[in-house]
C-alpha cells in the first residue's frame, strides 16, 4: 500500500541521516520529494538519484535553514520542479555537545539558529504555500525524547527539541482551519552523524542501548515509518500530537 500516492514532499536537512531514510521512505510510498541540504553535494545527489531509482521525482536543493531566505527559496524551488507542496517534514539540526557552565555564545546562539528558528520559518514558509493551494496538506517535526528529558551537555540543544514540539502543537491550531495537520516524532537515540563522536565510547553506547526496552539503538530507517504515517491521510484526524520513536527508552525508569 503506497501511502503518500501523488504527494509532494519537502524535507530539510535530508541528504543524510533520519532526513535521507524519510526522503526514501516517502518515495517508496510514491511521493515526489524536494530536499533541502546545507553543504554536501554529493550526498545529497545521491540522494535524489535513490529516490529518481524509485520512479519518483526529486530534487536538492542548497541552503542554511537559520537564513530565513532559504525558506521562501526552498518552497519556491520544490513548487517550479514539483508543481506543490502537499507534506513538510522540518528534519534540520545540530547538537554540538557541550558543557552547561562553560558554553560559548556562538554554540548557543547557532543551535538555537538552526534547530528553531529554522524551523519556524521553514514550516511558516510550506504552511503559506499550502495555504494558497487550499487543499490542507501535513506537517512533521523531528524533534525528539529530548524535548521531555535533558542531557547534561545538550543544555543548549534540549530547549530547541521542545520548543519544536511546541510549534508543532501551536501551529496545529493555527493550521486547523485550514486542513493543515502538525506534529511532531520525538526519536530517541539514533546512530547517526551527529552523535558519532558521543557515541565512539563503547561503554556509553552500550550503557544507552542497555536502558531502551527493545535492546538496541535506533537507526534512521527507523523514523521513516513513523513520519509517513503522520503525513498521510491514515493519520488524517491526528494533529497536534508527538509520537516517540525510542525503543521505549522514555517509558523506561527501572
Ligand atoms: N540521531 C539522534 O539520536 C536524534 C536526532 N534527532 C533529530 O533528528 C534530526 C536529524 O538528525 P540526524 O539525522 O540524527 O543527524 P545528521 O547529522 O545525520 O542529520 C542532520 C542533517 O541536518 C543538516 N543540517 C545541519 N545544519 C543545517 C542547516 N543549517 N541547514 C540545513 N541543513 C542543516 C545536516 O547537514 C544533516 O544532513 C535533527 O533535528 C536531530 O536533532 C532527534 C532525536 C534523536
Ligand atoms: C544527538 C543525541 O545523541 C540525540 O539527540 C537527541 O535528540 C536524543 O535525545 C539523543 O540525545
Amino acid at each position: 500500500m503506497q501511502l503518500l500516492e501523488g504527494k509532494t514532499v519537502l524535507i530539510t536537512g535530508a541528504s543524510a541521516g533520519i532526513g535521507r531514510a524519510a526522503a526514501i521512505g516517502a518515495a517508496r510510498h510514491g511521493a515526489d520529494v524536494a530536499i533541502n541540504y546545507l553543504r554536501e553535494d554529493a550526498a545529497a545527489a545521491s540522494c535524489v538519484a535513490e529516490i529518481e531509482a524509485l520512479g519518483r521525482r526529486a530534487i536538492a536543493v542548497k541552503g542554511d535553514v537559520s537564513d530565513p531566505a532559504t525558506a521562501a527559496d526552498f518552497v519556491a524551488r520544490a513548487v517550479d520542479a514539483l508543481g506543490r507542496v502537499d507534506v513538510f517534514v522540518n528534519n534540520a539540526g545540530i547538537c554540538p555537545f557541550h558543557a552547561f557552565l562553560d558554553m560559548p555564545v556562538e554554540t548557543f546562539e547557532r543551535t538555537m539558529r538552526v534547530n528553531l528558528h529554522g524551523a519556524y520559518y521553514m514550516v511558516q514558509a510550506a504552511a503559506n504555500q499550502m495555504v494558497r493551494q487550499g487543499q490542507g496538506g501535513a506537517i512533521v517535526a523531528v524533534s525528539s525524547i529530548s524535548a521531555l528529558v535533558g542531557g547534561e551537555f545538550q543544555t543548549h540543544y534540549t530547549p530547541t527539541k521542545a520548543g519544536v514540539h511546541s510549534l508543532m502543537q501551536s501551529a496545529a491550531i493555527a493550521l486547523g482551519k485550514h486542513g493543515i495537520r502538525c506534529n511532531s516524532v520525538l526519536p530517541g537515540t539514533i546512530l547517526t552523524e551527529i552523535n558519532r563522536d558521543d557515541l565512539a565510547d563503547p561503554a556509553k553506547r552500550e550503557r544507552m542501548a542497555a536502558r531502551i526496552p527493545l535492546g538496541r539503538l535506533g537507526e534512521p530507517d527507523d523514523l521513516a515509518g513513523p513520519i509517513v504515517f503522520l503525513a498521510s491521510d491514515l493519520a488524517r484526524y491526528v494533529t497536534g500530537a508527538a509520537l516517540l520513536v525510542d525503543g521505549g527508552a522514555f517509558v523506561n525508569l527501572q
